[in-house]
Formats: structure tokens, sequence, C-alpha cells
């Protein structure tokens, strides 16, 4: 019997030829991830007392972007700390406001096809992007992990989800992954992984594959792997990777707990409506929902392709007066690209105020956070009650184009007709 992805990521990680889903198995970390909200100073106490020596610092990378820009004292107070305590260890990794973790590691080259990567953060499987095993844990776990480099991982099932056929304009990975969670369930693939694979995802650009791994999570996955392709190795060349990529993918006799087929030919634009991920409905139910608030960010769906749909969108437009439109690149790195290409430019034109690269908006814990009965567009990955602030606001999710468009009308609306053919991508 064959193995899947995860099976030998784990196998590998663990000493072993073979492992096999179900096994208990121990492993060894190529990466730990913390960030401000979940990392240093919650795990600080415990690792002192239990010796605090760190089993490797070049494989343990810190990321500031929860708190980022600090809006009260006790978040400036979490962010000196996590800065003083990366300096304390001598750190080679550590990043400040340059924004989401996920992004920020994809970017300086640490996740690659093959590794184990464990981050105190639910949407570390994005990484699953690039073909690592990465998947979140508590802080009181990582505490043996700093220590030890090691931990112990009971290897997942996996759940095979096939998108074959090309995307029709107007719909994008965001709108694949929704569905995907509809059909799943958002506790339908706990504890399983959930691999992508078919000729859509081959098709798909790095930037738009990171948003179905992101988003594994949402179904209770453990991790979402994509097969590493040239698209990755040339990506990570281009960060100056140098060293040989593990081009790992599943033996074709590799066995799955399920396999769901889709046509991507057949999708139509998606949104999650409140209060669930699973909530998710065409775009045409829900068109016409008022909204007061438009997020274009993330980890999710605020990349450079990302920004680009926006502004093709809002182009010589001006945004509804009844919305403020947020726009929250990705990471710094995707802040200066969109300055270059003259995208900011467009869209602070058209309205939107664009804020620093950080996870304030997303998830309610700095600026942007949202009021009772306010209802936001966000092209995020969650829309749980309070998620932006008030447990009695309302999330929609959808893909950045979904949200340009909302921007324009001040209530949902179907992206493709501001898409005119010549210009979709
Ligand atoms: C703050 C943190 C617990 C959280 C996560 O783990 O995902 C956050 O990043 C989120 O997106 O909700
Ligand atoms: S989902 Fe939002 S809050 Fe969580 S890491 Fe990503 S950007 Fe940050």
């Amino acid at each position: 019997m064959g193995m899947t992805m995860s099976e030998k990521i784990l196998a590998k990680a663990s000493g072993q030829a073979n492992v096999k889903a179900g096994d208990i198995v121990w492993v060894k970390v190529d990466i730990a991830m913390m960030h401000d909200l979940l990392g240093p100073w919650l795990v600080d106490g415990g690792f002192q007392r239990l010796g605090g020596k760190l089993f490797d610092k070049e494989k343990v990378v810190v990321v500031s972007d929860h708190c980022t820009p600090p809006a009260t004292v006790q978040q400036a107070d979490i962010l000196k700390f996590t800065r003083d305590w990366s300096r304390d260890q001598e750190l080679p990794y550590y990043y400040e406001f340059e924004g989401p973790c996920h992004q920020v590691i994809v970017e300086h080259g640490h996740v690659r096809p093959g590794r184990l990567i464990l981050g105190t953060d639910s949407h570390t499987c994005m990484a699953g992007g690039l073909g690592a095993f990465a998947t979140g844990i508590g802080s009181t776990e990582m505490i043996g992990v700093l220590l030890t480099g090691e931990t112990w991982l009971k290897v997942p099932e996996t759940i095979k989800v096939v998108w074959d056929g090309r995307l029709p304009h107007g719909v994008y990975a965001k709108d694949m992954v929704l569905k995907t969670i509809k059909d799943l369930g958002h506790a339908g693939a706990t504890y399983q992984t959930i691999e992508f694979s078919g000729s859509a995802i081959s098709e798909l650009s790095m930037d738009e594959r990171l948003v179905l791994s992101n988003m594994a999570v949402e179904a209770g996955a453990k991790t979402g792997l994509i097969e590493p392709d040239h698209k990755v190795a040339e990506y990570l060349r281009s960060k100056g990777v140098t060293e040989e990529i593990d081009m790992i993918s599943s033996d074709e006799d590799a066995a799955y707990s399920r396999v769901l087929y889709y046509n991507a030919s057949e999708l139509e634009p998606q949104v999650a409506c409140p209060h669930e991920v699973d909530n998710v409905h065409p775009v045409s139910s829900v068109e016409g929902k008022a909204v007061d608030q438009v997020y274009l960010g993330s980890c999710t769906n605020g990349r450079i392709s990302d920004l680009r749909i926006a502004a093709q969108i809002l182009k010589g437009k001006k945004i509804s007066k009844n919305i403020r439109c947020l726009v929250v690149p990705a990471s710094q790195h995707i802040w200066m690209q969109a300055n270059k290409e003259g995208i900011l430019d467009i869209l602070t034109e058209a309205g939107c105020i664009v804020n620093m690269p950080s996870c304030g908006a997303c998830g309610g814990f700095t600026s942007g956070v949202i009021g009772a009965g306010e209802v936001v567009m966000s092209s995020s990955n969650r829309n749980f009650r309070g998620r932006m602030g008030s447990p009695k606001g309302e999330v929609y999710l959808g893909s950045p184009a979904a949200v340009a468009a909302t921007a324009i009308e001040g209530k949902i609306t179907d992206p493709r007709k501001y898409l005119p053919k010549e210009v979709m991508v």
C-alpha cells in the first residue's frame, strides 16, 4: 500500500520508512513558529522552569502580527515582551510589523515542501500550499517543542478533494474552498488532512493555492496539502532557496478516507453567511444585502493577486458612500509591490483606506473592529459571532472580487458584473 503526502512527511520526520494513518509517531520539528498573541509571553514561564534553552534557534521563528500596531497598553506590553524575548534568545528570525505570520514565513523561505511546521496559530496549515505538513498547536505544547524540537502526532487520514476543469471568469480559489467547506461541514475534516488535487488546482497560482490550504482548518483539518510543482520550485528559488527541493507527492495507491470530485467550470461565486463558515450560498442568493464595512486583506486573501483583482474592479470608480473599505495587504512586501504597481493609488482614489499589514481588523484585535448591528463583507476566513468585533455584528466571506464589487454598491454584489470578459483573470 502506498503512502499519502502526510504519511510520507511524518515518516521522514519520525525517522521511519513507513507510517500509516492512525499511527502515533514521535516527530522532529523543522520549524516552530509563534506569534505575539500566543507566543513568548505565554510560553516563557513554563519554558524557563524547564531549563529555558531552545532546541535550535535557527528553527524557531517568531512573528509579531496580531497586536500590531498595538491598540491597547496590554498589546504594546505583549509586543515588547515578544521583541525582548526574541532578542534575549538571539533568534535570527524575528519579524515585526511585516504582516500575518503565515504569509511572512512563506515569503522568507521558511516554508518548504516536505517540512514539518508547527505554529501556535490555527492557520499554520496555510504552509501546506507549498507541500509542508503544517499545523497549529497550543502554546503549552509549544513549550515542549521549543525545549526538545520534538513532539508526538497521530498520523491523520487524508480526504482527497479533486477539482478538475477550468474556473469560469470571476470565480476563484476562495469560491472553491468555500464550496468544499460547505460540503465537508465545519468539522467534517477534523483531525484529517485535506489534499487538494486535480487540473484546476495545478492551474492555480501560488497565491491562490495558499487560499485553499489556509482555509483547510475551517473544515477542522490538521493541514491542507497541495503537491509541490515547478511553480513552488520557482517561487522558492526566487526567495534564494538553493538547496534541493523535496518534490513530495502521494503514491497512486495511497489510501484516502474519502474522495470528493468537483468540476470547477460549474462553480459560481460563493459567499459564507453568518455565523458559520460552512453556511455557504451562491452569491446570487445573498445579493443586495447592505453592508457597513468591506475588508480586503488577511493571510487568506490579502496577496498581490487579490489586490490586483480589486484594483481592476475599482479603477476609476468610487466606493459607496454608505460604507468604509479597509484594505490590508498581507505583508509589507505585498504593500510595496502594490505601491509600485499603482494599485494603492487606484484603491485610495476609489475611497478605500489602506492599513498596514497586520491581523488587526481580520480578528477584531486592533484597528477596524465592528459595532453591534454592523455588517461586513470580508475576504478573510472566519465569520463566527464576534470575529471582527461585536458579537451582534455579522460577517460575510467572499473572494476579493466579490468584496471589491460589494464596496462599489454598498451591498453584496456578484463580482462578474464588474469584470468585463477582456479584463477578467
Ligand atoms: C489568535 C489566534 C488564536 C487565531 C488562530 O489561531 O487562528 C487567529 O489568528 C485567527 O485567525 O483566529
Ligand atoms: S486569519 Fe487573520 S488573524 Fe488569523 S493569522 Fe490570518 S490574518 Fe491573522
